[in-house]
């Protein structure tokens, strides 16, 4: 109808204009900003990009996709000239007519009148006038509904239609935008008329195809598109069940998953000939049926797609092959149960039909208050029907469609055509900034062409494959319905692959090189970092080192400083033990203290005092008594003649004494040993348990008198030097129990006394030792050219816990000390040196000892070897050696260390003390064994 020739609206009708068009905004000269393409570097894609066709600009024609809103046109259907007549064929997949109904054409009476109710304002306008059968009721008011993109009246042709609404569509989609078109009215309102027509009066998808054809036609260069069509319908089963059937195949079902129909057939169109038959094929196999409005009701929704393949090429794709889909669709009219008369199984086929159109108008609804406020999040209507989830995209706004509104114009379908006004008025609001950028598959392809040459100069050939293979699997998941697209671009994946193995050929040197690079870098760069670690280790190693060096420094400090000490330690000791020496042999016995002793508590602390080069300090004993528990061990050596050294031990299990004297080229060494002995002297006289003390002396300015007393093992060593004689002597003394041989019988617990003499002025050495439990005195004399053990004989007679005592007699001016001790082990030992010659040793025992050990020092006692010093002990006297006047010579001094409690032994001690008239044989004894022995060394 054209809008001209339109009758004016009745003058008792008011005129609402709803939805008054509104203007666009002028768009802003949005004039692209100049670039100063001096400063951006050009991306030298010149070479690469040689070879491949940039995309062609899209026609200027086409608007620009922000200022495009959705298109809605309205067509008005001529008004019935004749009553209609029921449809010779139907289609076999046709749903059932109305049962009541079934074969009945609908009637219209023949003196019915059509009134139009519908008046065209303009072309973008119309005005809905109220019947006369509905002027008593409320509803009196027209209704003007503006802004469409066109209004088509009743007389406009199928060409025209498509001139106007179609063919920018399809110029569109020929330039690779992709579009839709749907045809939504009532029922009988010429939607199926408007899409397919008839083969006398095309509709609109012949004609888009005519036009496709026909356009390509004077392109000879563009003859290798391809344009693949599709045609399947969304069909209710009873109204309960929605169902895909391809309707270009055998009218199979087919399903669909998510937006994404699997199974459907695309058949390839080559002209147009070959499509408008498959339309006319598909057109027959759609469920249609015979309404009350409609002798040929559409029951399903149509899709038709047209797509455009890419066609092959090498290696290139083309820009304009780049898989665009125009999708037309002839949906269902919505249907009214009092117009329709559907009953059974048809009202739920018109259920399912308005409830997909609702669903429909929901979701571009939901997009148009998205859009006007973005608060509003966009419902997903879409997926309450298969319809709407195909086109999902087009209903969210990202991809462009057109609506197509057939209405009726006559009066008793005013409801009609007021709802369906009142509801796709709107649509036309809907905006499309969001759409997203057309032919984005084909150019995805064509900018991944085109990055994987770039790509190829830097990464391998199996990384190019490898994405080609992950973009190929892509377009096989996401288009599924687009088979051929695949097997095309396989193609061209597999020609991309072949173009790459050149370029990677063309590329190897260079990737060679670089590779060579890199490497090297990286071995450097690994090299200095393994330098640098060695580096930081030995860094560390040369700072512990130089505290290490520090600390040596320190302590050889120290040391210096600690031996500066004991050097003027052991100069003050020396001048002290002179001074003390020569005040000794001028003092008396009561000068004792310059007598060193040392008391240790056991074996390891025995010290060997040396009074030339030790400088272990001296603790001087005079006479009185120092207990000592323990071991002890005192040694004693002196250097100077006029030394006088006394020590004196005590202790409770072991006791050592041992007394050094050297002088030069002469060693003068008691030994005192623990471990049972047998000492065989000259009489065959074997002694158990006794303390053994051996005293050799070779001078006879040696004086040395080694005394032990221990209860259970003494021992004592006597060591003594002489710088006058070179003859060492050596007096081992044991305290354990031990078989001596002597001229007496033997006895347990007794005491052994050895004594050698070599001459005449020998001193004798008298060891005396007792024990309760074994003793043994050892005495070993060494010599330079021997150190063996010698034989020691005894002349004295055993007495069970006496002591031995060896003295040894050089000169006259030996001393002589004497140390006792009676109930513990006691180790004495004695070392005196004397630079003037030495005319007497004198031992002496004591067979009844007190406890305590006490010295006594002597002088002048000569020849009172054997005496029994028990009957004197309190005064010794310095006499001369009786028993051996060759000893006597030049006797000057005479040190008789006793202790004053031997006065204090018991009953039978001092009877044995008393009754020792034998110690003086036993002395002459010693001497004669010291004589052999002497002689003995002489010989070896
Ligand atoms: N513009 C038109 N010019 C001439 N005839 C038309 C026009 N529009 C529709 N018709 C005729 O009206 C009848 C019904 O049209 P059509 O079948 O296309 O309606 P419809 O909207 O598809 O109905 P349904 O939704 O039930 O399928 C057809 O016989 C068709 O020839």
């Amino acid at each position: 109808m054209d809008p001209n020739t339109s009758s004016p609206p009745c003058s008792g009708t008011i005129t609402v204009r709803r939805n008054p068009p509104r203007r666009a905004r002028a768009t802003p000269n949005a004039t692209p900003q100049s670039f100063n393409l001096h400063e951006i570097p050009p991306f030298p894609n010149d070479e690469v990009l040689s070879a491949v066709q940039t995309p062609e600009i899209l026609p200027t024609s086409l608007p620009k996709p922000e200022n495009e809103n959705l298109k809605v046109f309205l067509r008005i259907r001529p008004l019935p000239s004749s009553p209609i007549q029921a449809p010779r064929v139907r289609a076999k997949s046709a749903w059932p007519q109305n049962p009541s109904k079934k074969n009945a054409p609908a009637r219209i009476p023949k003196n019915k009148t059509f009134v139009a109710c519908i008046t065209v304002n303009d072309s973008q306008s119309v005005t809905l006038s109220t019947p006369s059968t509905l002027q008593d009721s409320k509803r009196i008011k027209s209704e003007t509904y503006g802004g469409f993109s066109h209004v088509f009246s009743s007389d406009s042709s199928q060409f025209q239609v498509y001139e106007r609404m179609v063919k920018p569509l399809v110029e569109e989609f020929l330039c690779g935008r992709s579009g839709m078109l749907a045809a939504l009215g009532p029922s009988g309102s010429g939607k199926t008329h408007t899409v397919f027509g008839s083969p006398r009066d095309p509709g609109m998808v012949p004609l888009a195809l005519r036009h496709i054809f026909k356009d390509i036609e004077p392109h000879p260069t563009q003859a290798s598109r391809t344009f693949y069509m599709s045609i399947f319908e969304i069909c209710s089963e009873r109204g309960k069940a929605e169902k895909l059937f391809d309707l270009l195949s055998d009218g199979s079902e087919i399903i669909m998953h998510q937006s994404t129909v699997k199974g459907l057939r695309e058949a390839l169109i080559s002209n147009v000939e070959q499509a408008e038959s498959l339309i006319s094929q598909a057109v027959l196999k759609r469920a249609t049926a015979m309404t009350n409005t409609n002798s040929q009701s559409s029951r399903s929704q149509c899709i038709i797609n047209i797509r455009d393949v890419p066609p092959k090429c090498k290696g290139v794709v083309n820009p304009k092959s780049n898989g665009a889909v125009l999708t037309i669709i002839d949906l269902a009219g919505a249907e009214r149960e009092k117009r329709t008369g559907n009953q059974g199984a048809r009202l739920l086929e018109s259920n399912f039909i308005n409830n997909t159109l609702m669903v429909f108008g929901l979701c571009l609804r939901s997009l148009l208050e998205h859009q006007k406020n973005r608060k509003k999040p966009l419902q997903k209507h879409f997926q309450s029907s298969l319809l709407t989830r195909y086109l999902r995209d087009y209903l969210e706004g990202k991809k462009r469609m057109s609506l197509i509104l057939t209405a009726k114009s006559g009066e008793e379908d005013y409801l009609d055509t007021s709802y369906l006004l009142r509801q796709a008025s709107p649509y036309m609001q809907i905006k499309y900034n969001e759409v997203e950028p057309p032919n984005i598959v084909s150019k995805k392809r064509h900018y991944q062409a085109s990055s994987i040459v770039d790509n190829t100069k830097l990464s391998p050939f199996s990384e190019h494959l490898k994405r080609l293979r992950l973009v190929s699997e892509h377009v096989e998941q996401n288009d599924e319905k687009h088979v051929e697209e695949r097997k095309t671009f396989t193609e061209d994946v597999k020609t991309l692959c072949k173009l790459d193995t050149s370029s990677f050929v063309s590329f190897k040197p260079e990737c060679d090189s670089d590779a060579k690079s890199e490497r090297s870098h990286i071995i450097m760069q690994n090299f200095a970092k393994v330098i640098w670690n060695v580096l930081k280790q030995y860094n560390s190693k040369l700072k512990v080192a130089e505290i290490e060096i520090e600390s040596l420094k320190g302590s050889i400090g120290y040391e210096k400083k600690k031996c500066l000490e004991l050097e003027t330690q052991l100069n003050e000791f020396k001048a002290f033990c002179t001074c003390c020496k020569g005040r000794e042999i001028k003092n008396g016995p009561e000068d004792c203290s310059s007598v060193g002793l040392d008391q240790p508590h056991n074996w390891e602390q025995q010290e060997t005092f040396h009074a030339q080069s030790s400088s272990v300090p001296r603790v001087d004993q005079s006479d009185e008594e120092v207990p000592v528990l323990g071991t002890s061990c005192t040694r004693l050596d002196s250097e100077n003649l006029d030394r006088e050294v006394l020590s004196l031990s005590k202790t409770e299990h072991h006791s050592a004494l041992e007394v050094d004297a050297e002088i030069p080229n002469e060693t003068f060494h008691a030994q005192s040993s623990s471990e049972p002995r047998v000492n065989h002297s000259d009489e065959d006289e074997t002694v158990l348990d006794t303390s053994c003390t051996q005293l050799d002396s070779e001078n006879s300015d040696r004086e040395v008198f080694s005394l032990s007393k221990p209860e259970h093992h003494s021992a004592s060593e006597v060591d003594a030097g002489s710088k006058i004689l070179n003859e060492p002597v050596h007096a081992k003394s044991s305290f354990k129990p031990g078989l001596d041989q002597s001229d007496e019988e033997p006895t347990l617990g007794t005491s052994c006394t050895q004594l050698d003499s070599e001459k005449s002025d020998r001193g004798i050495s008298t060891s005396l030792s007792k024990a309760e439990d074994h003793n043994a005195l050892e005495e070993i004399s060494h010599t330079q050219s021997s150190s063996e053990p010698r034989v020691d004989k005894s002349d004295e007679e055993s007495v069970p816990c006496i002591s031995s005592t060896q003295v040894d007699v050089e000169k006259s001016d030996r001393k002589i000390l004497v140390s006792s001790s009676r109930q513990r082990h006691t180790t004495l030992e004695v070392e005196a040196e004397n630079k003037i010659p030495s005319e007497l040793f004198v031992s002496s025992s004591l067979t009844s000892l007190p406890k305590n050990v006490s010295s006594t020092k002597a002088q002048n006692l000569v020849g009172e070897i054997g005496l029994d010093n028990s009957r004197k002990p309190t005064k010794p006297k310095r006499t001369l050696m009786p028993s051996s006047s060759m000893l006597s010579r030049d006797l000057r001094t005479f040190d008789l260390c006793d202790e004053s409690e031997s006065i204090k032994g018991n009953r039978s001690t001092r009877k044995l003390a008393a009754h020792d008239p034998k110690i003086s044989n036993g002395s002459i004894s010693l001497l004669h064994l010291l004589q052999v022995s002497r002689k003995n060394n002489l010989h070896r």
